[in-house]
């Protein structure tokens, strides 16, 4: 096994908020990692992190094998795979499909003047049709459904064919139908003994594909329980998560949570 992130007492602050605190994880290359909280827990801002898109104010954080802070952060990011709401907020409507999924290739949002191998077109091609958008693919990006998007976002994440791979709430604005293609898609990926590593975020347990195999649960900026998936994923761990009384049951690999019924 390979380490492949790791945050030891990580801390950040913003005036006199803390969005993480003293937080300690170790990812391995076999890992697939989904983490769940209540909003503003700070679910968002671990992901930007293992990103090497915001730094902590205290802690250390390495990321495939590098420091963060010490490394060239332009180095590390094709190695990494981001689809998250403010990535794909700086996607410009007017870009055609294909041209979102492309320009991963060099880390920016909006095609200007690079040039892309053809096998860079046709790996943009192939993700696209992976994910059944293929035929939009000359359609502006602007113009898409949410769910779409949604599909067109994980596309470009698998571009550079990163070892990590950062999911921001994947699911979320999805219809049932879509939210189901969704999670059968990312079961494969992470079937696939080739797949990245997962490191995913989402609000609902319903929404973690099987194949999930560690969980890490947030709360107030603090973690409440992390590890295997199965140990974390308990009805005590949640309710203590979520601040709500819950049961939760799984069946085929895949978890349901609802308010107990006293
Ligand atoms: N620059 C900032 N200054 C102060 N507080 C901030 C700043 N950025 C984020 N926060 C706060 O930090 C907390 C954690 O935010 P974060 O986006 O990581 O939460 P989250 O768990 O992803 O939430 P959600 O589920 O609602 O998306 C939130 O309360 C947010 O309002």
């Amino acid at each position: 096994m390979t380490e492949v992130l790791s945050f030891s007492g990580v801390s950040l602050r913003r005036g006199d908020k803390l969005l993480l605190e003293s937080v300690d994880l170790t990812v391995f290359d076999t890992d697939r990692w989904v983490i769940l909280g209540p909003n503003g827990a700070g679910k968002t801002t671990l992901l930007e992190i293992a990103a090497g898109r915001m730094h902590p104010t205290a802690g250390e954080v390495n990321i495939l094998g590098e420091r963060l802070g010490s490394v060239d952060v332009f180095e590390l990011r094709p190695r990494i795979g981001l689809a998250s709401a403010s990535l794909a907020a700086r996607i410009p409507p007017h870009e055609t499909v294909r041209d979102a999924v492309v320009t991963a290739s060099y880390a920016v949002t909006g095609r200007w003047n690079e040039n892309y191998d053809d096998v860079d077109e046709s790996r943009a091609a192939d993700l696209l049709a992976a994910f059944g958008v293929a035929e939009l693919s000359e359609r502006t990006y602007g113009t898409l459904s949410d769910g779409e998007k949604k599909r067109v976002q994980i596309a470009r994440s698998l571009m550079t064919d990163p070892e990590l791979l950062l999911l921001d709430e994947p699911a979320a604005g999805l219809d049932l139908g879509g939210r189901e293609e969704l999670i059968a898609a990312l079961a494969e990926i992470m079937q696939d003994k080739f797949a990245p590593v997962v490191f995913m975020v989402t609000h609902h347990v319903e929404e973690i594909p099987p194949g999930i195999t560690h969980a890490l649960l947030l709360r107030d900026a603090q973690i409440v329980a992390a590890g295997a998936v199965n140990d974390v994923l308990t009805a005590e761990n949640l309710t203590a998560t979520f601040g709500v009384e819950l049961t939760v049951s799984q069946e085929e690999g895949r978890f349901t949570a609802r308010a107990k019924v006293n």
